[in-house]
């Protein structure tokens, strides 16, 4: 079938126009009546067309012309702008004018499900506290133009997104958070706590960034689009249910059971996170502060941790990562083009263009990835296909039929004891040799650990730099006490992942593990996704692929790190 769509419209200024939609792209020309090439007043990727819709009219008894609405977001930098344009409909082309409606809907929502139900939640006081102004300037707006049905309800107290989430009717398409990474939290802990949890987290999550850190959304698109709203509206609006790995933190000996779908963790970087929360205002430069703070006190964490270690040759981890990834690139033969928004074209899309046009056909483009005739988003449909794949454990990563049933774990021999009495650092600088191993030496002291299953932990700290999100396993990082001087450089090149080969910081590649607190009364809480918790002794498990988010490329941020190839 040809991709190739043309109608024949009259513009708001009275000219002949043309909607033109080919190769993945959205076209809106002036025709001029005298020979010269038509004027291009508006382009767009077809994924970001919003909505085109004819005006009801009742053409039977007053044949005229009848109104198209289309409702587009165009890329201007990195943003995208919403645009909504009018233009009309002769009586003789309105039959093909509805086929053309038609067919551009399919285009632009391929697989999913145009104006969808969405539950939007809204947490007022997340990051600088803006969520309330981005909502009405620019989510609902967006929302609204696609046609979604939102039921908004703005969190008055911490823990609200959980109650509603743990309470509500399964009754939306997605549920979608203007907040940072707490509300997601929390609604992936209501959702998991129902009687019928296992078709709740069926409804997939979308971020809409407006917390500090925003964790989740810059896994999703990177550090450029953080703070990309409208980005996050899209995906909201047209993005595809990507599995996500969650991690059960069982407490003891309470028994209670929390969830987390990034992070956990100890020492350090609670005091960054949580001890920072009086300076919201500074976004998430707050958390570089934090880590300035923690450096210079550089106080050793006392704790026992007990780790079922699945592989932990940090460097043949990375190499693996970076092969597996290559790999997977070269078999799609990406060709340029990388971007979400659609805003560049490959090379091999001009081959497409240059085709003779087939405008006796209307229809959906070809679903053949390979084949030359490709559009760039069928390009980038098949490297996600592979890439949300793109696992290297043995773990195996079916989706769960029903929810795991959390006990305490039961370590053996196997698993690898780390104590941490928390003796104060007395280890010369670390010599910046690139480690050969990544042993932990019995009887050093922990300065931190932490455990993700993505990428970055913020926009300057890409924590876990060979996290393979959904491979059912967690990266485990654990810093040794070492000097200051130490610590202070490793904040170099933190965003690009270059600790990662710092000898003192030592990675794993983790299943589960437990955690005991050897000093309640001076190290009372940890972090659960940046939130924070009592810190009792704790049982962790990953579970793969237990929960759903929406993302428009149906795979994580593919950082430099990981397409850097190994020496
Ligand atoms: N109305 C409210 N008043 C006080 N706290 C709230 C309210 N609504 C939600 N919260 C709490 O705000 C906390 C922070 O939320 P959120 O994650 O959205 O922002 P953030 O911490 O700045 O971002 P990030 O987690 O990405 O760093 C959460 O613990 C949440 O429970």
């Amino acid at each position: 079938m040809s991709r190739h769509q043309d109608l024949p419209v009259i513009l708001h200024n009275n000219r002949r126009g043309l909607i033109t939609i080919e190769d993945g792209v959205f076209e809106v020309l002036q025709l001029s009546s005298d020979g010269r090439p038509p004027k291009k007043l508006l382009s767009s990727a077809v994924r970001n067309v919003l909505r085109v819709k004819l005006a009801q009219s009742a053409q039977a008894q007053e044949p005229g012309n009848q109104r198209l609405d289309i409702h587009v977001l165009i890329a201007k930098g990195r943003h995208l702008r919403l645009s909504k344009l009018h233009v009309l409909v002769e009586p003789i082309n309105s039959d093909e004018a509805r086929v053309w409606v038609e067919s551009t809907m399919a285009s632009a929502y391929g697989d999913a499900k145009p104006h969808r139900r969405i539950l939007l939640l809204v947490n007022p006081v997340g990051g600088k506290g803006k969520a309330r102004s981005t909502v009405k300037t620019v989510v609902l707006p967006i929302l609204e133009a696609a046609g979604c049905k939102v039921e908004m309800i703005e969190t008055t107290h911490s823990r609200h997104a959980e109650e509603i989430t743990k309470t509500m009717e399964l009754k939306y398409d997605v549920i979608a958070m203007v907040s940072g990474d707490g509300l997601i939290h929390e609604a992936f802990n209501g959702l998991a706590a129902r009687s019928d949890a296992r078709a709740a987290l069926q409804i997939p999550i979308a971020a809409i960034p407006a917390g500090s850190a925003n964790s989740l959304f810059l896994n999703l698109y990177g550090v450029k689009d953080t703070f990309n709203v409208e980005l996050a509206c899209l995906t909201a609006i047209k993005g595809q249910p990507l599995p996500i790995d969650l991690i059960s933190v069982l407490f003891l000996p309470s028994m209670k059971l929390r969830w987390a779908f990034f992070s956990i963790s100890i020492g350090l970087f609670v005091d960054l996170d949580i001890g920072t929360e009086s300076l919201r205002w500074m976004g998430d430069t707050r958390f570089l502060l934090g880590f300035i703070k923690g450096a210079i006190i550089n106080r050793a964490h006392k704790v026992r941790l007990r780790v079922k270690i699945e592989e932990d040759d940090k460097i043949s981890m990375a190499r693996k990562v970076r092969e597996r990834l290559a790999e997977v690139t070269e078999k799609v033969q990406l060709g340029g083009g990388k971007d979400p928004l659609g805003r560049s074209r490959s090379k091999v899309n001009k081959h497409a263009r240059d085709k003779p046009r087939d405008s006796a056909s209307n229809g959906r483009a070809d679903s053949n990835v390979n084949s030359p005739e490709a559009t760039l988003e069928q390009e980038r449909a098949g490297l996600e296909n592979e890439v949300a794949h793109f696992n290297l454990t043995s773990n195996g990563t079916q989706t769960p039929k029903e929810m795991p049933k959390i006990k305490p774990l039961e370590p053996d021999n196997t698993w690898r004891t780390i104590e941490s009495t928390g003796a104060s650092p007395t280890k010369p600088p670390a010599v910046p040799t690139p480690t050969k191993t990544n042993d932990w030496v019995d009887g050093d002291g922990v300065l931190y650990a932490s455990i993700g299953n993505l990428p970055y932990m913020d926009r300057d700290l890409m924590m876990w730099p060979t996290a393979l999100p959904g491979s059912g396993l967690a990266d485990m990082v654990i810093q040794n006490n070492s000097s200051r001087a130490t610590l202070l450089s490793s904040i170099n090149g933190a965003e690009k992942g270059d600790h990662y080969f710092i000898d003192s910081q030592h990675f794993y590649k983790i299943s589960a593990v437990t955690c005991e607190n050897l000093d309640r009364k001076n190290q009372p809480i940890f972090t659960l996704d940046g939130e924070a918790y009592p810190y009792d002794t704790f049982h962790a498990q990953i579970h793969p692929h237990l929960g759903k988010i929406l993302s428009l490329d149906n795979h994580f941020y593919i950082t430099d790190f990981l397409k850097r190839h190994h020496g």
